[in-house]
């Protein structure tokens, strides 16, 4: 019976708006750690969603709740003393009220227990799951009947065929990525893993996004084991896309992320060894974005130590950062820990030797959070459960944090798979203002990265698609005195993805187009989530920026520092969504997509990077390609100083000499390429003769 009074519960907290389906699906399941549980209780609650409606018609049309008003009110309760009353049964109050309270515990609505009930009485193949002698089941049985005929008469009514034409159908796209929860498993925690993953991380449209841990594997490594199962790579994703048509194994890299992975969607999980142990993680291409941003200047610095070095520039240990000297990044909202793994990986290793602390204020996520960073192997966080509002930014233990990731809590508006279409939505007016509550809650957040006196840069993201919770913290970040003359200002777009073509909204930015050219937007139709995302930097050394015209404007005269932040802990739970107001949704899906997806969209990192630029181009090369356009447009500055700086390097030979140092990947790339070769040439000899 417990299980479906959590169930029940889970449907009472989607009814009151206070998370998604999957979020309060694992948050319930993370309470009991039972394994396997969020799978079921997402299985089950996305079940009773869909057949909601008809099953409110057959309580109705049989009175069932009216006959029995005690039948789904859990005893032991104190909200079943308040039911009980409700229902009229002294009885059963006077049994409510004799219950110790330390067995008190949260009851489900009777209307929420009994949807479950009757889900799994009717339309469950495994039927009721209560022994035989129940006395809830022993009544329910005997409702059986009549319940079943307003089932058939329903479905003539209806003109359906079978009890599936009674549920609210779920979008085809959406429908398959649920397809495996809880199926293929392997080890009994891999479902829920694949139950709080599969459903949306990783996984838009017709692609499977899945990132290369290379905390403990590396890209090259990657490519060679898919390679030997069979699969084939394709340079670009929509060739891959392409050739998924007819062939299942395929997979391309991604031309903005290095160690991103592209899988057509249909490809299962729970089937990749690679994914079950950790070393390939499911994460959206745009969640992957905030740590590539905050990150990219200090790999490419990392990258040209490293080239120095090989080539005899530097001695063997100089400029390596000293034992816990290195680069330290704060993530503030962390949890389940997609980007601080991320940002763990692309920091480890003695090149930087960076560190991550990991804030998550809420218990359950902390949780799901250390499960991440053990599956990942990211030993090089520290995960801590507290507010991050709590911490000074004057700390002087968190002196040494430079870099931030600030990733809040948001509506979640950009998560097409969100299932929000099973939930009846609020009224307009309540959705607005709850946009405008995260709104404020998110500037409290970045405005206290931007405090932290040790810091840099910081990056702030969010999966919504509304501009109030993205260009408009933005502008009142940049219209605020205090950050402006602490020297803090927006990175420019050559910092931030310079080859993704969707930028941020010009009128959402007071129509400042320098502004909104420096903040990224992504939308389904680029093959990701919805997805925002910012990056401030700190120049002390530089004049203060002026105010941008129209950051007044654009700022809700709402003052950021009297947010009640507690006030808002249940709503801003991660991916928990306002239905989108239909009009906006329409305006942003409307918006016509760039080529994202087209050939040559590589992202250059920090111009200055040489040695970054010239592997990208060494990749091109190897394969015979040119750069293609749009890469080549934005690149052309960069690849002219790799140029130069090629020409003017000493010839092969000379001390520090020579063609620039292959990576690994470089290298694969080449030896893969090489081969290509020759057996294109055994076959044309083959042929010749
Ligand atoms: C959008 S999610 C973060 C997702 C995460 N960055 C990732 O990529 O996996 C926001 C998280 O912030 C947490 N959170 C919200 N307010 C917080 C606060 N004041 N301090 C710490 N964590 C907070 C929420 O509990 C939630 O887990």
């Amino acid at each position: 019976m417990d299980f479906y009074h959590r169930a029940g519960l889970i449907l009472d907290a989607l009814d009151n708006k206070k998370g998604s389906v999957k979020g309060l699906c694992m948050a319930e399941a993370n309470k009991g750690r039972k394994v396997g549980e969020g799978a079921r209780f997402l299985k089950v609650v996305i079940e009773c969603l869909k057949y909601r409606p008809h099953i409110q018609h057959l309580l109705a049309a049989t009175k069932l709740l009216a006959q029995e008003p005690t039948l789904f009110v859990p005893p032991s309760s104190t909200a079943s003393v308040t039911n009980a009353l409700k229902s009229g049964s002294a009885a059963s109050a006077n049994k409510a009220l004799k219950t110790p309270k330390k067995h008190v515990k949260a009851a489900p609505t009777p209307d929420s227990l009994a949807t479950v009930m009757l889900h799994d009485l009717l339309f469950a193949k495994r039927g009721l799951t209560l022994p035989k002698e129940h006395k809830v089941r022993k009544k329910l049985e005997k409702y059986k009947s009549a319940l079943e005929k307003e089932n058939e008469r329903e479905k003539r009514r209806r003109k359906v065929g079978t009890n599936e034409g009674l549920q609210i159908p779920l979008p085809d796209k959406v429908a398959s990525s649920l397809e495996g929860i809880g199926k293929g498993k392997k080890r009994a925690h891999d479902v829920d893993r694949f139950a709080e993953e599969g459903g949306s991380e990783g996984i838009i449209g017709e692609i499977r996004w899945m990132r290369v841990n290379t905390l403990r594997w590396s890209v090259e490594a990657a490519v060679e084991w898919f390679e030997k199962g069979g699969w084939e790579m394709f340079e670009e994703v929509e060739e891959m896309l392409a050739a998924a048509q007819s062939k299942p194994k395929v997979f391309a890299l991604d031309a903005h992320i290095e160690p991103l992975l592209a899988l057509p969607a249909a490809v299962s999980l729970p089937t990749i060894s690679a994914y079950q142990d950790g070393r390939l993680l499911a994460q959206d291409k745009a969640s992957c974005m905030p740590a590539w941003v905050l990150l990219t200047p200090a790999l490419a610095d990392a990258e040209d130590r490293a080239a120095a070095r090989a080539a005899g520039e530097i001695g063997p240990d100089e400029d390596l950062p000293k034992r816990g000297k290195g680069l330290r990044v704060l993530d503030a909202t962390a949890a389940p820990g997609n980007k601080t793994t991320m940002a763990a990986a692309l920091i480890a290793g003695d090149e930087i030797n960076g560190k991550v602390t990991a804030c998550e204020r809420d218990q359950g996520r902390f949780k799901v959070l250390k499960d991440m960073l053990k599956r990942a192997d990211a030993k090089n966080v520290q995960p801590m459960n507290v507010d991050f509002l709590s911490l000074k930014p004057d700390d002087p233990k968190l002196k040494n944090v430079t870099h931030l990731l600030v990733d809040p809590s948001c509506s979640g508006s950009g998560i097409p798979s969100r299932l929000d279409h099973l939930i009846p939505s609020a009224p307009e007016a309540e959705q607005l203002a709850r946009i405008k509550a995260l709104s404020n809650f998110q500037m409290a957040i970045v405005s206290h990265a931007l405090r932290f006196s040790g810091a840099v840069r910081v990056v702030y993201s969010t999966c919504s698609i509304w501009e109030q919770e993205d260009e408009r913290v933005v502008m009142r970040v940049l219209a605020k005195k205090e950050f402006r003359d602490m020297g803090w200002r927006l990175a420019p777009r050559d910092e931030v993805m310079p080859t993704w073509e969707r930028r941020g909204r010009v009128a959402a930015c007071g129509g400042d187009e320098t502004i909104a050219d420096s903040v990224v937007r992504c939308l389904p139709e680029d093959g990701t989530n919805g997805f925002f995302v910012a990056c401030f930097v700190k120049d002390e050394n530089a004049p203060p920026i002026e105010a941008p015209a129209g950051a007044d404007e654009a700022a809700p005269a709402v003052d950021d520092e009297a947010i009640d932040v507690d006030a808002l802990a249940v709503e801003v739970e991660e991916g928990e969504a306002p239905a989108a107001p239909a009009a906006a949704a329409a305006a942003a899906s409307a918006k016509s997509a760039p080529a994202q997806l087209k050939k040559g969209g590589k992202q250059g990192r920090k111009a200055k990077s040489g040695a970054t630029m010239a592997a990208r181009n060494a990749k091109s090369e190897v394969l015979g390609r040119a750069p293609a356009p749009p890469a080549a447009q934005v690149a052309a500055a960069a690849a002219a100083v790799v140029a130069k700086e090629a020409d003017a390097a000493p010839k092969e030979g000379g001390a520090g000499s020579g063609p620039k140092k292959l990576s690994k990947k470089q290298l694969y790339l080449a030896k893969k390429e090489e081969m290509k070769r020759k057996k294109e040439a055994a076959a044309t000899s083959g042929a010749d003769e």
